[in-house]
């Protein structure tokens, strides 16, 4: 068993909570109301570029040159291909790059963002790298889940965002990521330290969640 299964079956709820989430559910069924996934994803760039700097902080923290390098990777899977899609999609949703880079951060991103950076910077590689499991592997099984249901048809609006999470470059880094977070665990990792990882997972799922939500909730405002 990886250690992301063993953190995924000991948070079963949260992290049921945040991969079934409504918003996951009608961006499946192409339900999801326009202006709720515009609001998401201009947060969601805002996200992004707080990940990027997440990253970095990886490259500090790493023990070895081969941590550096993979953590360098997650820095360059952000800045050279994931903001991209979000310029694109965004554009194609009549948003242009600095209507996004100028939107006012809302309270959700900057919790999940700035936990996740606190994460890391208090504690060493192994926490930082609980905190960021829930993103990049929660994001790669939605994809996953969506396109094998067959969401991402011509009809679905949201196909190009679940094409690129369910596309092969961005599930060889969800893979790569879990292979990574056991070579740490191999390292560092002690039962007794454990429920300390499992509690940063656990928060990290529900800080998605609630990004979600966010998204959902702009469409009753
Ligand atoms: C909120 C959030 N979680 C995970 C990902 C995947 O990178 C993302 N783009 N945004």
């Amino acid at each position: 068993m990886t250690l992301f299964e063993r953190l995924k079956a000991d948070a079963a709820p949260q992290w049921a909570s945040y991969t079934n989430h409504d918003f996951v559910r009608q961006l499946g069924d192409a339900s999801l109301p326009q202006e709720c996934f515009r609001h998401y994803l201009v947060q969601d760039y805002l996200f992004l570029i707080q990940f990027a700097r997440a990253y970095a902080l990886g490259v500090y923290k790493s023990p070895t040159i081969d941590d550096m390098r993979q953590s360098l990777e997650g820095v360059k899977a952000i800045l050279d291909a994931e903001l991209d899609l979000h310029v694109g999609l965004c554009g194609d949703w009549g948003m242009s790059r600095s209507d996004i880079e100028n939107a006012p951060e809302e309270t959700p991103t900057m919790a999940y963002t700035r936990f996740v950076l606190d994460a890391g910077m208090s504690g060493d590689l192994l926490d930082l790298q609980a905190a960021l499991a829930p993103c990049i592997i929660g994001y790669a099984e939605i994809g996953a889940r969506l396109q094998d249901g067959g969401a991402d048809h011509a009809g679905n609006p949201y196909r190009l965002w679940i094409g690129e999470y369910a596309g092969d470059d961005y599930q060889k880094v969800a893979g790569g990521f879990s292979c990574w977070l056991d070579r740490t665990a191999a390292q560092v990792l002690t039962e007794n330290r454990y429920p300390r990882v499992l509690s940063i997972f656990e928060k990290a799922c529900r800080l998605e969640s609630d990004f979600w939500q966010m998204g959902l909730d702009a469409g009753s405002r």
